[in-house]
């Protein structure tokens, strides 16, 4: 992942040239804002475009400020970093705040100011008014164009999360942001583990549009399990949108949503977000059901992951030495496999992919809604979105879907074999396509198309070539090695064989080790993302690999 991703949209058009006023006032209409003589404020194709005499110290004839910390005045801002715009309460005044991109990976609140000395409170005309109004309401629906103003948000803060600092992250990074956002904030600092699932499980849902922990990934999946445990689960998962500050140490459902893990971008990207349906896992394991929105793992990643955690002095240096510890082993992890497949050919996997991309309205469900359309301006998120889940009926009460093929105690399904993997290696099935900033293991995933993306390496290749693996994976290029089995998939049951122990991990947390089934449920929770779509690039061309990753392969 680039992690240098600039705020905007995936194309962001920043102009940079300032308009003169004639050229303004030819791009016309009510699309032109002059305040006075100099100064004209144009709804330019992709940003805000700012011309005439902008003074950076308050003025009262014509004025653009930014507060604080100016480093002078911008001649444009790009829609995308609008956070918001009104007339103030006197009148005289016309505000904009935005998200100045300070550094490349960081942006900070500014507010813009302009005199209106057309409306000077004694001779206001409501004709005047009502064009200053339209025109702040035009930018406002540029600004927040397929996204809702004003979500109200949930946010929950872990202080334990990651290498610490999530405090601070949340009160300088992120609330600056939503709050010029005009978003309503309830904030909980949580206090023990899982009390994001107690508190989601109780949630007055009608109260809030969206979910923001400020975590790892642990705490988004305490949410959607604390939502899935509700008896209207259903509609809590469809209607509250579960989001990402990145605060931990992998961050992926962040660098998925919003291609960052950079907070100040995270929270912009969640200001403008589109809601997103996603796909959800129901993992069950003994007699407990686990709903999974990342990854679920058993074999090398899941022992790197989790046997590891008395390593966690070295800071990410634990997971290499992990990796190497095992490869040189060449340790496996014999199981018994059943797999409901889907789509079984690598070539298949990515037509399904550049076909879903394509035509994004197709990724989001059967029903073929796109849930990009125009949100509400002040409400709900989930308004389209609630659509796309495979629930068979529209009862708002009902708790989660029933599972097609059972549980991990039932009989094996009709129709599923058990093959017996004596060498393997690793067995990992993601919802999503980065696990970490630079971890592209699922590029074909795709945030709504019904499958679970599995991948399974066998565990008895040359340290070499698994090195080789690792490598691609931080390339891009995993997706088309040859010894890696990639494949779309509804459901699998894995049972371990001949090991006492070890890990098995859903969503990077440890679940007791023994045997596993997990089906899809299509776009059963819900989202915001930056596009309506993953931000990965994909699976890469495998004629784009260096020679030395062709030799390690
Ligand atoms: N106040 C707290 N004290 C202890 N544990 C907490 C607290 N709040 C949350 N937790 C738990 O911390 C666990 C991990 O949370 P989270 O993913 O936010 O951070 P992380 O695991 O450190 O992230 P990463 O794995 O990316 O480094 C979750 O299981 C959560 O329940």
């Amino acid at each position: 992942m680039n992690p240098d991703a600039p705020a905007g949209p995936a194309k962001p058009d920043r102009p940079r040239t300032p308009v003169s006023d004639a050229e303004a006032a030819r791009a016309g209409g009510d699309q032109v804002l002059v305040l006075s003589p100099g100064v004209t404020l144009t709804l330019g194709p992709d940003a805000l475009l700012l011309s005439g005499q902008l003074a950076t110290k308050p003025d009262r004839s014509c004025l653009c400020i930014a507060l604080p910390g100016s480093r002078g005045t911008p001649s444009s801002i790009p829609y995308y970093n609008v956070l918001w715009a009104e007339i103030t309460g006197d009148r005289r005044w016309l505000r904009i705040d935005y998200a100045d991109q300070t550094q490349p990976h960081h942006v900070e609140v500014r507010s813009a100011k302009f005199a209106i000395p057309e409306l000077p409170i004694e001779q206001a005309t409501p004709g005047a008014g009502d064009q200053v109004a339209s025109w702040v309401e035009q930018l406002l629906d540029r600004a927040y164009r397929g996204s809702a103003r004003c979500k109200r948000a949930w946010v929950l803060v872990n202080p334990h999360a990651g290498p610490g600092g999530a405090d601070r992250i949340w009160q300088d990074d992120v609330r600056p942001i939503f709050e010029a956002a005009r978003m309503p904030l309830t904030v909980v600092r949580t206090s023990y583990s899982g009390q994001a699932v107690d508190l989601a499980r109780e949630l007055d849902i009608d109260n809030y549009d969206i979910a923001v922990p400020c975590s790892g990934d642990g705490l988004p999946h305490e949410v959607f399990n604390g939502l899935a445990k509700r008896p209207d689960a259903r509609r809590a998962l469809s209607k509250i949108a579960v989001c990402h500050i990145p605060c931990g140490s992998g961050n992926a459902m962040s660098c998925n949503l919003y291609g960052t893990h950079r907070p100040s971008l995270a929270a912009l990207a969640i200001v403008k977000g589109v809601p997103t349906p996603l796909d959800l896992v129901s993992v069950t394991h003994g007699d407990q059901r686990t709903i999974s929105f990342l990854s679920q793992a058993l074999g090398l990643i899941a022992e790197v992951d989790l046997g590891t955690e008395n390593l966690r002095w070295m800071g990410a240096t634990r997971f290499t030495f992990g990796f190497l510890k095992l490869v040189m082993q060449r340790k496996t992890y014999p199981c018994d496999i059943a797999v409901k497949v889907e789509i079984d050919d690598k070539e298949e996997v990515k037509r399904h992919y550049r076909q879903r991309v394509a035509q994004p309205g197709r990724e989001v469900s059967k029903t073929g809604e796109q849930p990009q359309g125009p949100a509400d301006k002040q409400s709900s998120v989930s308004s389209s979105a609630a659509d796309a889940t495979d629930r068979p009926d529209s009862d708002d009460s009902l708790g989660l879907p029933p599972l097609k093929y059972g549980t991990v105690m039932d009989k094996l399904p009709e129709g599923w074999e058990l093959i017996r993997h004596e060498k393997l290696g690793s067995f990992y099935c993601g919802n999503m396509a980065y696990m970490a900033p630079d971890a592209n293991f699922f590029s074909a995933a795709l945030a709504n198309d019904g499958f679970m993306d599995l991948i399974t390496t066998d565990g008895d290749i040359s340290p070499l070539k698994s090195i080789g693996l690792q490598l691609a994976v931080e390339s891009g290029h995993f997706f088309d090695s040859p010894l890696v089995s990639y494949r779309k998939v509804s459901a699998f049951r894995i049972i371990p064989r001949n090991q006492e122990t070890g890990y098995i991990s859903i969503d990077g947390e440890a679940i007791p080790f023994g045997p596993i089934q997990a089906e899809v449920h299509q776009g059963l929770g819900l989202t915001l993302s930056k596009r309506g779509a993953f931000e990965a690039p994909g699976p890469l061309n495998w004629d784009t690999v260096t020679t030395s990753e062709r030799l390690l392969a």
